[in-house]
């Protein structure tokens, strides 16, 4: 692997600006993916926030899909954040019928699981392998992980503080081999610390 590894962001839908921004951050050369090409070019991919269906239609619209599958089979580092981590995930609850998987991670991710009244909150999270603190993570309609596979580590839970509710304890970001997903979006808050933990990811694999 050269020096600065090659980390895309699928351009489909979504916060690829933000990612971009947050990896470029992180010395690494950061692109975006939208045809096949471009996807065998890269050491390891983002998947961004979204829209999970939008992103599993155009994913068949583009013919990415298929190559995806494959190069996430051939283990290719990838890091999902909330839509992205519903497409990783091996199966989705309250999806849409013809929602497609990726199946890069063995969890059930629950889409929409906070419900609307909280559609949109920030917590402060202690996630393993980010040192230095708590990261403030934002949760936009976002899903969380029903269960996970025994391959599945746990990387970090919604706090079990009064104001979480029904949502402490769930779980909001894990780790199987060297794909890392969260239900919430370090590109939006100008942290790169997990972004910087995917490239190291990257790096070693
Ligand atoms: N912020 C997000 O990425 C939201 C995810 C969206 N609710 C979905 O189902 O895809």
């Amino acid at each position: 692997m050269p020096a600065q590894p090659v980390i895309g962001v699928l351009a489909l839908q979504g916060d690829v600006r933000e990612h971009l921004v947050s990896l470029a951050e992180c010395d690494v050369i950061a692109r975006p993916v939208r045809r096949p090409e471009e996807l065998a070019e890269v050491d390891g991919i983002v998947l961004p926030g979204g829209e999970s269906t939008t992103m599993s239609r155009l994913l068949e619209t583009f013919e990415l899909l298929e190559p995806l599958r494959k190069r996430l089979a051939d283990g290719l580092p990838a890091y999902g954040s909330c839509a992205g981590m519903i497409l990783l995930a091996g199966t989705v609850v309250d999806g849409r019928p013809d929602q497609q998987q990726l199946a890069a991670v063995d969890m059930v991710v629950r889409r929409n699981a906070f419900g609307r009244q909280v559609d949109s909150f920030e917590s402060e999270l202690t996630v393993t392998g980010v040192d230095g603190g708590p990261v403030h993570a934002v949760f936009i309609r976002a899903p969380w992980v029903e269960s996970v596979g025994d391959g599945v580590e746990v990387l970090a839970r919604v706090p079990d503080i009064p104001a979480s509710g029904a949502a402490a304890g769930r779980i909001v970001a894990v780790r199987q081999g060297s794909v890392l997903a969260t239900a919430f979006h370090p590109e939006l808050t100008g942290d790169e610390r997990v972004h910087r933990l995917f490239v190291e990811t990257v790096r070693a694999a």
